[in-house]
């Protein structure tokens, strides 16, 4: 999936270059198409509209070009052919700092710096006071946890200090998001399996972070975007299917397949119970 820490630069900022002002946070791909490589497109013909506060979610097979869409909006590459617009502006106008800057990015594994976990909050706006730490907190469902800490706030955290789980990193992520308040929100979702009520909590928090929002997810779990504003089903880079989850249901396409699939596996037993059942008998 994406790492946007670890991609290198590709691209440059034009000569003249100014910042993005993002007002309302549209974002448009219109017929974008993309290869790593010449000989190989791996987006072909791609568009999309996300208005203001909406969420659109993108769905398929693995290497099917999700993480491509959010690295060419990040802008870590230029399009092939075609456009991204942010408010009307091409990105490729406008300065990448000013572009990465306008977008908080929730990835599916958060990195931790060594440092307190006050730290780790505060880094999605260094300039945050003790009691914004703590509102972000909240709304990311964190704060009462980092209550039970050795040291609260000072605890260390990362590798050389107390290790957070999946879910705890990933609301800190939240924590950073909500801090940074950025008008776009790209949500890189865990493929990790968390317990059903952490991934509810998570859930309740990551709704309240992208309301009002701009929101791009990439998803795994189709529950988790029943009420997107729009699905797109990407194969082979190209848009097969869109539409919202019940429409996408009566298609009974890819989609449709996906979710009975989803549905079938959340019904069958853990292999613990099984197990556990046949030693019973
Ligand atoms: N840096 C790269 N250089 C060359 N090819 C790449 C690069 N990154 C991705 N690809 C190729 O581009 C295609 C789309 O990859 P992408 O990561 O967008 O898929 P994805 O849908 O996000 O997959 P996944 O769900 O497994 O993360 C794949 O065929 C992949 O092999």
């Amino acid at each position: 999936m994406f790492d946007l820490m670890k991609e290198e630069q590709e691209v440059i900022d034009a000569p003249g270059a100014g910042p993005l002002a993002v007002r309302k946070g549209t974002i448009e791909f219109n017929n974008v198409s993309f290869g790593y490589m010449p000989e190989r497109l791996v987006l072909k013909n791609i568009t999309f509209t996300v208005p203001p506060g909406q969420t659109i979610a993108l769905v398929g097979p693995s290497g099917s070009g999700k993480s491509t869409v959010i690295r060419l909006l990040f802008r870590f590459y230029d399009v092939e052919s075609g456009s991204i617009l942010v408010d009307g502006i091409n990105i490729k106008t406008v300065t990448q700092e000013s572009l990465r800057r306008s977008i908080g990015v929730v990835p599916q594994d958060t990195v931790l710096f060594n440092n307190t976990i006050k730290y780790n909050i505060q880094y999605g706006r260094i300039s945050a006071t003790d009691a914004d730490v703590y509102q972000a907190a909240r709304g990311a469902d964190i704060h009462d946890r980092v209550l039970t800490f050795p040291d609260g706030y000072d605890t260390q955290v990362g590798e050389r200090g107390l290790r957070l789980s999946g879910g705890e990193k990933q609301r800190v992520a939240i924590a950073r998001t909500l801090l940074k308040a950025p008008q776009i929100i790209l949500l890189d979702e865990a493929t990790s399996a968390l317990d059903t009520q952490t991934e509810r909590n998570i859930q309740d928090s990551l709704n309240k972070m992208c309301a009002n929002h701009t929101t791009i997810i990439v998803a795994h779990r189709l529950s988790t975007i029943i009420h997107a504003d729009e699905i797109l089903v990407l194969k082979d880079g190209e848009i097969i299917e869109r539409g919202r989850h019940e429409h996408l249901i009566g298609q009974e396409g890819m989609y449709a397949d996906m979710w009975k699939r989803q549905l079938e596996n959340r019904d069958a037993p853990p292999p613990s119970l099984e197990n556990s059942l046949r030693t019973d008998s």
